[in-house]
């Protein structure tokens, strides 16, 4: 559901509100909040508010989506902290091997949490590479692999396969971002051998604001990977109030504490959307879109100072098209004035976010529209 008048490429920050949403928000507030009260944690254990397992069933309709098992994803926190639990987990593994490995331009929050951890450790190498580089990088002291599918800022998306495989084959664990990924396109971390991955619910997922985020643990590591954040909500059986932890089976084990039940029951809901979709329609559908809008801005780059810095080899992009503006902070608030809603990316990007599910070709052009008229008005 999208508010008139607006063209919303913002999809990829946050995804736009299923219909069927507030009504789910309402039943949850009322109902089992409201009425059940503390009966909703444990409720019905196949009744949509028993509170306990919703983190579950969430992590087994995210992971049809990724190319995971149910139990091999954990539901629960932010992109950040499982971020935080999947390289402590993957640098335990990695045993001797103290380098983390990760492209230089990654999401600043995923530098700042293998910052954060080498102040714990004292001992890491946070080793910053142009992603152009990260092949020729695998080399044999480094540990962990931390890299974002598709760059936030360009919409580059990186081939997983490939360099998932090369890190195998130099022992070096993989830790992933899917946060421009999940929803965007069908990911297969299993079958592109992924160790670790992480994703955001509130974006093409559709999750809504802080919506909880994703941990996928590959099967192979359960037994092994240390839950370094073990809360009791991730214990094996929560209310026997042990004194020492124990894991509770598979991945549900990396939910830390309480869940959260409000914006759990909305990502719930949304991720229904996905339920008879084929991903592979929706890739599809993402190139097109994006063909059509890069076909249709191809003029303005001659009249404009515009540089398109999105790949145009359809293997390399993500479901984002960017362009350089020397203006772009000044050109996007425009857009956003004029009802064109994309992001302004520091130092000159301007990102556009295209969602397949909910955008149409007209769409397109009744961006391109807009922007060039932006760019017509400030020439
Ligand atoms: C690649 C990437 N990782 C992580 C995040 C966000 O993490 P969090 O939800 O913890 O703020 C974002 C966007 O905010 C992102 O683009
Ligand atoms: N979580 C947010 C909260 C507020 C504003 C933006 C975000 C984003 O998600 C930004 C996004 N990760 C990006 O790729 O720029």
């Amino acid at each position: 559901m999208l508010p008139g008048g607006l063209v919303y490429l913002d999809g990829n920050s946050l995804g736009a509100m299923p219909r069927s949403v507030p009504a789910r928000l309402s039943h949850v507030a009322s109902q089992e909040w409201g009425q059940q009260l503390i009966r909703s944690w444990t409720a019905d254990a196949e009744a949509a508010q028993d509170w306990m397992a919703l983190p579950d069933r969430v992590a087994a309709k995210v992971a049809r989506l990724i190319g995971a098992a149910p139990h091999e994803v954990a539901v629960g926190d932010s992109t950040s902290v499982n971020t935080f639990k999947a390289l402590a987990a993957a640098l335990s593994l990695a045993g001797e091997r103290r380098v983390i490995l990760t492209d230089a331009d990654n999401f600043p929050t995923d530098l700042y949490m293998a910052q954060g951890l080498g102040t714990l450790t004292g001992d890491l190498e946070l080793r910053r590479v142009p992603s152009a580089d990260i092949a020729a990088n695998l080399t044999g002291d480094v540990g962990v692999l931390l890299l974002t599918e598709v760059d936030y800022r360009t919409g580059r998306r990186l081939d997983m396969a490939a360099l998932s495989a090369q890190a195998r084959a130099q022992g070096i664990l993989t830790v992933w971002d899917l946060a421009h990924s999940a929803g965007a396109f069908g990911v297969d971390l299993n079958g592109c051998g992924a160790d670790f991955a992480v994703g955001c619910g509130y974006k093409f997922l559709n999750g809504g604001p802080g919506a909880p985020a994703f941990l996928f643990v590959a099967e192979r590591h359960h037994a092994a990977a240390p839950v370094v954040l073990s809360g009791w909500m991730g214990h094996a059986d929560p209310f026997e109030m042990a004194r020492d932890y124990a894991p509770a089976p598979g991945a549900r084990r990396f939910v830390v504490g309480t869940p959260q039940v409000l914006s759990l029951s909305a990502l719930d809901t949304a991720l229904d959307v996905f339920a008879d979709v084929d991903m592979a329609d929706v890739r599809e559908k993402s190139l097109s879109l994006s063909r059509t809008f890069m076909a249709l801005m191809g003029p303005l780059l001659a009249r404009f100072p515009l540089t398109l810095v999105t790949p145009e080899a359809e293997a390399e992009r993500g479901s984002q098209v960017s362009y350089r503006h020397p203006q772009a902070r000044e050109v996007m608030a425009d857009l956003i004035a004029a009802g064109i809603i994309g992001d302004f990316r520091t130092p000159d990007i301007l990102r556009f976010g295209l969602t397949p599910l909910y955008h149409s070709h007209a769409d397109m052009w009744q961006a391109v529209q807009g922007i060039k008229a932006v760019l017509e008005a400030r020439a």
